[in-house]
């Protein structure tokens, strides 16, 4: 089927279990998969390595798949290297290492205000909270404050329309692309997504006049009335690098690629957590018995001294992938893990089936920090122990090469000061016993969907 018509991924993508079915098609049929008449799936480290990686001058490049493309330009859409690389150079000063101690100032202040809030909806650990939502709020705000200088709300007010619709904008933005270049998929897709397609389109014309009227105000506000740090979009202006329609595009993607994957990071490792109470009590000891207070936590120094905790969101991210499917790119006509593809056939790897192959991972379903604190042999310095065959090159969440994650230092931040403080100041009990998978229970379409996680938090401190 999949030989014949693009139409089986298609519709496999519009019941949200797309990642479990290629999981299960990579266990059945092997390394390579055909997901579409032009279309490979690959489920190799090696394949990781050729797709993505940095190549030399002299090699051909495999260009992001044209699925990419929107209206308004952006650093996701742009498809011609050198041209990426120049929007690249300009927007990594907002991700340096000095904008990113700026940027921790602001985390702390949604993360402690998060805290806050978390025992006040909980009643001080007598209603459970849904902190499925309550991440969304966080990393919501944070993206708001890094690129428009304010934030949403979303913690202060515990709600956001604009969270709510992320998931939906997001689709809606490919469909619509989708429906605009290619004349069979206005018949089609409308068939395969039903009412939820005009449902979509109402939340993605509501988020996108939002994110129009925040990009107009900050560019509108006068330097002077704008906080002492810099904020996303600062660097860029200064150099007089940006257009209303591509800091339109831009922050779009900020919005969507900095929020969204964090917090689903950040919930699947609670919930990961929660379902295995000894990794949980071992987490907490370590912050406790490192820190005294929730001031003393900070991104350097959870990154010096709390080795559990880093375990614990590497397995977070290697168990729940925030981007879970193959990210797809043309290919040049080359060699991928020894096998020719032809110029043309659009390539990827699976990053939810890497994750769980037991191939790279032993005992790969089940929540196992431990296996990122290698053990090694003192005189040969080679790795030993139960996990020491492990090839952890399997698990790339924020991809690899020229267009990996530009957010990722943020990320580990944001990650490792919300889960310290988190386990600091609360005892939590996992009380979502309406779901029995929550896992499965997630719905994958480009993002996650995740089902409500009901959490029981009782105050270890007085905050
Ligand atoms: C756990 C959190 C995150 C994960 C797992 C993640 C993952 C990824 C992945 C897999 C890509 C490659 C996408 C592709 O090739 O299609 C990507 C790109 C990107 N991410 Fe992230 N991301 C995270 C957080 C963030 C944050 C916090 C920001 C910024 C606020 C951010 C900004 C970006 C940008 C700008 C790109 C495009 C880079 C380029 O094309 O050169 N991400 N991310």
């Amino acid at each position: 089927m999949a030989a014949l018509t693009d139409s089986w991924s298609k519709k496999s993508m519009a019941t949200g279990d797309h990642t479990f079915r290629m999981q299960a098609l990579h266990k059945k049929h092997g390394d390579i998969v055909r997901t579409g008449p032009n279309t490979l799936s690959f489920a190799t480290v090696n394949a990781y390595r050729d797709i993505y990686g940095h190549v030399g001058q002299d090699k051909k490049r495999f260009l992001k798949n044209a699925i990419y493309e929107r209206e308004d330009p952006r650093i996701t859409s742009v498809r011609d290297p050198a041209a990426h690389a120049e929007q690249r150079r300009a927007l990594s000063h907002a991700f340096s290492a000095r904008a990113l101690r700026d940027q921790e100032d602001v985390v702390h202040q949604y993360v402690d205000a998060l805290l806050r809030k978390l025992g006040e909806l909980g009643e001080q650990g007598v209603q459970a909270v849904d902190m499925t939502e309550a991440y969304n709020w966080l990393t919501f705000d944070i993206i708001g404050d890094l690129a428009f200088g304010e934030p949403f709300n979303a913690v202060s007010q515990a709600s956001s329309k604009w969270v709510q619709g992320i998931i939906d904008w997001s689709i809606y933005q490919s469909l619509a692309y989708m429906m605009k270049t290619k004349p069979l998929y206005r018949i089609l897709l409308p068939l395969m997504w039903g009412s939820r397609l005009s449902t979509m389109r109402t939340i993605a014309e509501e988020s996108e006049a939002m994110a129009k009227d925040k990009t107009r105000r900050r560019l509108e506000t006068p330097p002077e009335d704008l906080p002492d740090r810099a904020d996303f979009f600062s660097h860029l202006i200064k150099k007089q690098q940006v257009t209303e329609r591509y800091m339109m595009g831009t922050s779009q993607t900020l919005i969507v690629a900095g929020s969204e994957t964090t917090a689903t990071a950040l919930i699947a490792m609670t919930f990961w957590l929660l379902k295995t109470p000894h990794t949980l009590a071992k987490l907490q000891a370590e912050v406790r018995g490192t820190f005294s207070s929730l001031e003393e936590i900070t991104g350097d120094a959870t990154a010096a001294k709390c080795a559990y905790l880093h375990a614990v969101v590497e397995e977070g991210l290697r168990l729940s992938p925030p981007v879970a499917t193959a990210l797809p790119r043309d290919c040049p006509g080359t060699v991928i893990d020894g096998v020719y593809v032809p110029e043309g056939v659009v390539v990827g790897v699976d990053n939810y089936s890497m994750s769980r192959d037991p191939r790279w991972w032993k005992d790969p379903e089940s929540f196992i920090p431990e296996r990122w604190l290698q053990d090694k042999d003192d005189k040969t310095g080679k790795n030993v122990g139960r996990f020491a065959e492990e090839d952890k090159r399997a698990s790339q969440p924020f991809s690899l090469g020229p267009r990996a994650c530009l957010g990722i230092n943020l990320a580990y931040v944001e990650m490792r000061i919300m889960l310290a403080k988190l386990v600091f100041a609360y005892d939590l009990e996992l009380e979502s016993t309406e779901i029995a998978d929550w896992n499965r229970a997630c719905k994958m379409y480009g993002l996650w969907k995740k089902p409500p996680c009901m959490v029981k938090l009782r105050p270890h401190i007085t905050l």
